[in-house]
């Protein structure tokens, strides 16, 4: 099982690098390492789990964080509706974006950034984006709010993007032009 361990930090340089493309269909490995990467976002949010093995609850995973610089990503979260996501994901891709932005009140963090950063982090309100998911089939999904959110912070990890690099430096909590705040 993936622990906090196999989990690389910042400075390691898979987390700056442009991820490739997963050949399809996926070979083994690499749907292996998907589920495992799905496992730990379901077992860190386990209270036993997380505490017998001293995880960090996380949503969501990107490949690049274990160190793997392969198109790849899992999330498992609820919305604030109670809509479950749950998926492990082969080459997402935004395909559209709405132009409004969304950021959450709180920030963000990172499993791999063993410090606070603070400030707000804009991203797009709403987006499209297309995958291959664990059966190797394609999905489309239509994102918007928390949910949109916490792909575009995995889908960032792909392309070597941390979530403060989309923080204003000289006024990290100025609300973004044109953003809604997420709770
Ligand atoms: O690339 C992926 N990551 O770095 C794991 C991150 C991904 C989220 C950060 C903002 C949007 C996606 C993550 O999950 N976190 N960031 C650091 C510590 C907290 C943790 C978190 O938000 N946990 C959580 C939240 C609600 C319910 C349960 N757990
Ligand atoms: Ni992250």
């Amino acid at each position: 099982m993936i622990t906090m361990k196999d989990i690389v930090r910042e400075g390691h340089p898979a987390l700056r690098e442009i991820a490739k493309e997963v050949a399809m269909p996926p070979s083994k490995e690499d749907i292996q390492t998907l589920k495992k990467m799905l496992e730990f976002l379901k077992n860190s949010q386990d209270e036993e789990l997380c505490k017998k093995y001293n995880l960090r609850p996380g949503v969501g995973l990107a490949a690049p964080q274990l160190g793997i610089t392969k198109r790849m990503i899992a999330v498992h979260f609820e919305d604030i509706n109670g809509k479950m996501y749950s998926y492990g994901l082969f080459n997402p891709k935004i395909m559209s974006h709405s132009v409004e932005k969304a950021y959450l009140i709180a920030g963000e963090g990172c499993l791999s950034v063993d410090r606070p950063v603070e400030g707000y982090v804009p991203r797009y309100a709403r987006i499209t984006i297309k995958a291959i998911d664990l059966e190797g089939n394609e999905i489309k999904l239509r994102l918007k709010d928390y949910a949109a959110i916490v792909f575009q912070h995995e889908i960032d990890h792909l392309n070597g993007i941390m979530f403060y690099d989309h923080i204003n430096e000289n006024q990290p909590f100025q609300a973004p032009e044109n953003a809604r705040a997420i709770g």
